[in-house]
């Protein structure tokens, strides 16, 4: 927001006083309240920034001290909990327009994050459908600011993509991670010692906050388990084609996967954050 200039003033909050106290540290913001309440008095724009499991109760802790006509958005992973759980307890006259940037990192904290984060990831505003355009257009304008590219989607049609493109795999990564781990012997030494690119790769997904993907998983609950259950089917069958020699089924396979991935670069849409890992 700074970079760009996208707010006049910026403020922010968090519960625990260490991590406002590395925030003012940090001047990520103009000024760090000690309250929610506080922060978001005459704010044109509220952004929850919270594990989807506790929008609810900062919601109903804000609600009553947000400007009639404000608009407030979140940056949640899942968007039809977060709407179940904060719209009910939000004035009339208050613009609700979800959100959620497809950007981040393994990192969380006030130190994780970097002016660079948003260039160039998708943001997809979720607006109910009596939302007020111009509101949404405005918000739209905002990520767009911050380095977005920004789409619409509907809560549930997002919550399914959601499952596929990152709820799923990070369930995935972190599985593996697990498996490896139950290997003890295996962990102390060479795991750890010869840890090729795809595994490094997994364990840096499965080092992941585990309060945000706990909640992930527990309200994006039907889209994963859909998702997982396809994803065993797939997993039986080529399971079945190693044990039973099928190298025609398994080329055929990868074959069809990196087709994916040329696709996804072609476009020009490879996700790899160029300062990922960096910090601030
Ligand atoms: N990290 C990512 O990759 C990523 C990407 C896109 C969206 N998100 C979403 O962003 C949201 C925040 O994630 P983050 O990575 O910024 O996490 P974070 O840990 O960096 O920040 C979470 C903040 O929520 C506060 N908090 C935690 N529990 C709370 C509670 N019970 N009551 C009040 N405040 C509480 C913490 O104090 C902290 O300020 C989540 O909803 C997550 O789904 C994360
Ligand atoms: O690269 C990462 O660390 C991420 O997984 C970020 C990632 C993703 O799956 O792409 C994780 C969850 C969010 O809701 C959005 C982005």
């Amino acid at each position: 927001m700074r970079r760009s200039g996208a707010a006049e003033v910026i403020s922010g909050t968090s519960r625990s006083a260490e991590t406002r106290a590395i925030a003012r540290e940090l001047t990520l913001a103009d000024e760090i309240t000690d309250t929610a309440a506080e922060a978001v008095r005459d704010a044109d724009l509220v952004v929850l920034c919270v594990p989807i499991g506790a929008m609810e109760a900062v919601a109903r802790d804000i609600a009553p001290h947000l400007k009639p006509g404000a608009t407030l958005t979140d940056v949640g992973s899942v968007k039809r909990a977060v709407i179940d759980a904060v719209a009910p307890h939000l004035p009339d006259g208050v613009h609700f327009i979800p959100a959620h940037p497809l950007a981040g990192t393994e990192q969380s904290g006030p130190r994780s994050g970097f002016a660079e984060l948003f260039d160039n990831r998708w943001c997809i505003l979720v607006p109910p459908e009596n939302a007020d355009r111009k509101e949404v257009a405005r918000l739209a304008r905002f990520w767009e600011a911050l380095g977005s590219n920004v789409d619409e989607m509907e809560a549930d049609h997002h919550d399914l993509v959601l499952a596929v493109t990152s709820h799923a795999p990070h369930l995935i990564a972190y599985t593996m991670v697990g498996v490896a781990d139950d290997l003890r012997r295996v962990t102390d030494s060479e795991v750890v010692k010869y840890s090729a690119a795809g595994f490094r790769d997994f364990t840096r997904i499965a080092a992941s906050d585990p309060t945000m993907w706990r909640d992930v998983f527990l309200t994006n609950k039907d889209a994963t388990l859909e998702i997982l259950g396809r994803f065993t089917e797939e997993l039986f069958a080529l399971q079945r084609a190693i044990r039973t020699g099928d190298g025609a089924h398994l080329h055929d396979y990868f074959t069809r996967t990196r087709a994916i991935r040329r696709g996804i670069v072609e476009a020009g849409q490879d996700t790899d954050i160029p300062n990922f890992g960096r910090g601030r």
